[in-house]
């Protein structure tokens, strides 16, 4: 972020025919409801990954299993594959989440 003053982006539908702004519109809606719903799904995973790091900081457990990990993997490329989603995809986007949810069980088992 800088402190530039910014001009508001234009509107990149402009002089596009009503019925197709209109489907735009209603395509949004439907993208913002699953992004919300993408973010709830994501808290929730949070929170039981959460417990999970307690409950192997407390038992001396390592914060990463790599043999569960190959396991989700597995199964996550398998259901994607079903559902038509590139499962390269798949698995990049679980091994984000995977990544982050270690650096949390290290940092509570450092805590
Ligand atoms: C949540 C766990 O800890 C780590 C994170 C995982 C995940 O986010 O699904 C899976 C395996 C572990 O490397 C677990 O062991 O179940």
């Amino acid at each position: 972020m800088t402190d530039q003053p910014t001009t508001p982006d234009a509107d990149v539908t402009e002089g596009t025919d009503d019925a197709v702004r209109a489907e735009l519109t209603s395509l949004r809606e439907s993208i913002d409801n699953i992004d919300a719903a993408v973010v709830h799904m994501l808290a929730e995973r949070f929170k039981a990954t959460q417990r999970v790091g307690r409950l192997k900081a407390e038992h001396k457990l390592p914060p990463a299993d790599p043999a569960r990990e190959r396991d989700q993997i597995k199964r996550l490329r398998e259901l994607a594959a079903g559902a038509k989603l590139d499962p390269v995809f798949a698995e990049k986007f679980l091994n984000f989440i995977i990544a982050e949810v270690i650096r949390h069980h290290e940092a509570i088992a450092r805590a």
